[in-house]
């Protein structure tokens, strides 16, 4: 009897370390052994009791070992093979299990003490066993109820599906993901199984359960440990099946998810998968933590397989972050910081490329231009007049905002003022950064410089523009008279010539320089006579280059000291222009020789589509070579192919496009006279 409690000692320590399903086996045993054991007590009570009444004989109901009948039988029965010799204890236990389970069909009882007895002992033999019976049907209904309550949930779903007549395919995925998630987890909803126990104690099993993953994660690798135990807590398992989509773009987000088994991709909106995410990714913290200025989704995820994440919803994350106001700062730097390192900008990459964001500028009325050609240089009305018709030619540009970024290459389209010891310092007015190159397309809608962008140039240049004009004109004139244009003059008109060698380019140079300076008398007729741009233009572009848009010739002096008075280099239509691939291809000799020529060489280097923007040779003889003359020192003149776009906002200052990275300001047009309209490259290669 005092053996008991080692007994129940001894069962209660076998119930802590049995698990799953052998805890429920033991239990039952238990529940048996306590029934045993009271039997056995009773045995023994029977055989007390069995004492009291002296093993009267003549007794059947009480144990005896005598057994009279046999000795005075003639006929002894089976149960007299062995008078005298029923062991006593088994007899006892014998009688007592019939007692507890049995009610009734014993030896009845004859005296008045045997039936208090008999009645005693079945009433608790009742609830014995009513208790045994129970706790064996408990034990073994617990060893299967998450399962059960599993299919009574799962029943209840197909049910409802059922009612609801979804659509068979649909009901086959959610009984799929059901199977797939009492699979994981064996459980329908592991937060709510928790929800008795202490938090000191879920927050331990939370970080025995998710540590293994979550230490994985780059995103909280620098997250304070109590913050992230806080998160950890708040994590939900769940799963995907193979296909489904976690989000999609454009929807509001709400959760944001960490992989803990299985691959996902990230999908753009042109279907092309920007990233696999792998067990130890995060995804979904660009809208949550609005990374990208929104809480919208940046793209669609997907799950590629089977997979199992936690989800930390919005919610939950803020409860978290506002008592540790300085980790979600911390948070939002690192996801951009890894958003920047690994992945390009996803609004970037999935932006469609934008449409004409530079636009043509309103043209100088002609008569302005006949005025300013006439009247005399650095005269007062002249500048005004000259000031007036630049102000049409500002940049328009659309969907603009402020922001820089520094790229390796970069195009700029710049004024320079010609100050008082000769040297022309470039101010540049907009930059064109390497991603507007690379976006070929963009480049050939783009005009820089509008059809009229002579107007803006220096009085000097408008001369030499004007100059070159009553030369075209007189090309014109002679093709005109004899049906049949000359072949040379057939070449000057037309935009960029095919590729020449540096001889041959100095050669036209030379011929133009004469051109130039026989034509300059007929410059007066030329401008009385309205020849526009627009139409020497139409005219290179009717020329013998096909593909070309449209030509525009701007001199783009350097810091070289360019005498005051001295023309600078008249663009020759085509004698002396190099078209883009030429100065590419060229020797790399030449290559270097100018700014514009290291640029474009790292821009070949960069993009293999040759960007539409054509330099003409400096005028000096042979440039420079690099490594003795800075190459901010070198002249240039250079030509640009253009595209007219239409312009449908009004232009703002100092704007940068999202998508090109074309920043622009507005014109100075003070000084004009000193001042003319320019492109020129520049590249942090270049030195
Ligand atoms: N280019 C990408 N590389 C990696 N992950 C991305 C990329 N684009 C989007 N994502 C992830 O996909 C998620 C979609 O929802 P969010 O915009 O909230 O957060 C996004 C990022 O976590």
């Amino acid at each position: 009897m005092l053996k008991v409690l080692v007994y129940w000692e001894f069962l209660d320590r076998i119930d802590q370390i049995a698990v799953s399903p052998w805890n429920y086996y033991f239990r039952v045993l238990r529940s048996v052994s306590y029934m045993m054991y009271l039997i056995h007590a009773n045995a023994c009570v029977f055989y007390y009791f069995s004492y009291l009444m002296d093993f009267d004989p003549n007794n059947g109901f009480v144990y005896n070992n005598f057994q009279p009948a046999c000795q005075n039988a003639t006929n002894p029965g089976p149960r007299c093979n062995f008078p005298g010799q029923y062991n006593a204890y088994i007899f006892c236990f014998f009688f007592s299990v019939s007692m507890v389970t049995i009610i009734g069909n014993l030896n009845f009882p004859g005296l008045v003490p045997e039936m208090i007895y008999s009645v005693i002992l079945w009433f608790i033999g009742v609830f014995i066993f009513a208790t045994i019976v129970g706790q064996i049907r408990d034990v073994l209904k617990a060893m299967t109820r998450h399962e059960d309550e599993f299919y009574e949930v799962m029943d209840e779903i197909v049910e409802h599906m059922h009612t609801l007549k979804i659509p068979k395919e649909l009901q086959d995925r959610v009984r799929t993901w059901l199977l797939f998630n009492w699979e994981q987890q064996k459980t329908i909803d592991e937060r709510h199984l928790l929800d008795g126990l202490p938090s000191k104690l879920r927050t331990d099993l939370a970080m025995e359960v998710h540590f293994g993953t979550i230490h994985k994660v780059q995103l909280f690798k620098e997250v304070d440990k109590k913050v992230l135990e806080e998160l950890l807590v708040r994590l939900r398992p769940t799963v995907y099946l193979a296909g489904d989509y976690i989000c999609r773009k454009g929807e509001i987000g709400k959760e944001m998810y960490i992989v803990k088994e299985g691959m996902l991709e990230v999908v753009l909106p042109d279907g092309r998968v920007a990233v696999t995410l792998g067990p130890g990714s995060v995804f979904g913290e660009i809208s949550l933590l609005a990374l990208a200025g929104g809480n919208r989704r940046t793209a669609d995820v997907r799950s590629k397989g089977f997979t199992n994440l936690y989800v930390l919803t919005k919610a939950d994350l803020n409860d978290v972050l506002k008592d540790y106001p300085e980790t979600m700062d911390a948070l939002r730097n690192k996801a951009h910081e890894l958003m920047n390192k690994g992945k390009p900008p996803p609004e970037r990459a999935v932006t469609p490329p934008p449409e004409e964001v530079i636009h043509t500028r309103a043209q100088t009325p002609e008569m302005v231009k006949v005025a300013i050609s006439i009247l005399k240089e650095g005269s007062k009305v002249r500048n005004r007049m000259y000031s007036q018709s630049a102000h049409e030619l500002k940049v328009h540009t659309a969907d603009l905002h402020d922001d820089t970024d520094d790229d390796e290459v970069s195009l700029s389209l710049g004024t320079a003022t010609e100050g008082e010891n000769g040297h022309v310092t470039p101010q540049p007015v907009a930059d064109v950064t390497a991603d507007m190159l690379m976006q070929e397309e963009l480049v050939q809608k783009t005009e820089l410089i509008s059809p009229n962008t002579e107007e803006i140039i220096s009085p000097s240049l408008e001369e030499q523009v004007l100059q070159e004009f009553a030369h075209n004109h007189e090309a014109d004139r002679q093709s005109a008279g004899s049906l049949q244009p000359p072949a040379a003059e057939s070449d000057s008109a037309s935009a960029p010539a095919p590729r020449k060698s540096s001889k041959m380019r100095r050669k036209s140079r030379a011929n133009h320089d004469a051109d130039a300076k026989s034509s300059s008398d007929s410059d007066d007729n030329a401008v009385a006579q309205g020849k526009t741009s627009r139409r020497r233009r139409s005219r290179r572009s009717n020329g013998s280059t096909a593909g070309v848009n449209r030509q525009e010739s701007v001199d783009v002096p350097t810091t070289t000291p360019v005498p005051k008075e001295s023309p600078m280099q008249t663009p020759d239509s085509g004698s002396s222009r190099l078209s883009t691939s030429k100065l590419i291809n060229d020797s790399p000799k030449e290559r270097a020789t100018t700014p514009v020529m290291a640029s474009l060489t790292s821009l070949k280097r960069r993009f293999a589509g040759a960007p539409k923007v054509h330099p003409i040779e400096a005028d000096d003889a042979e440039p420079p070579e690099p490594e003795t003359t800075s190459a901010a020192e070198r002249p240039g003149v250079f030509t640009f192919e253009l595209t007219p776009t239409t312009s449908s906002k009004p232009n703002t200052a100092r704007h940068r496009h999202r998508d090109s990275n074309i920043s622009f300001s507005d014109y100075d047009h003070s000084g004009l006279s000193d001042t003319f309209a320019g492109v020129t490259f520049s590249s942090p290669d270049t030195p």
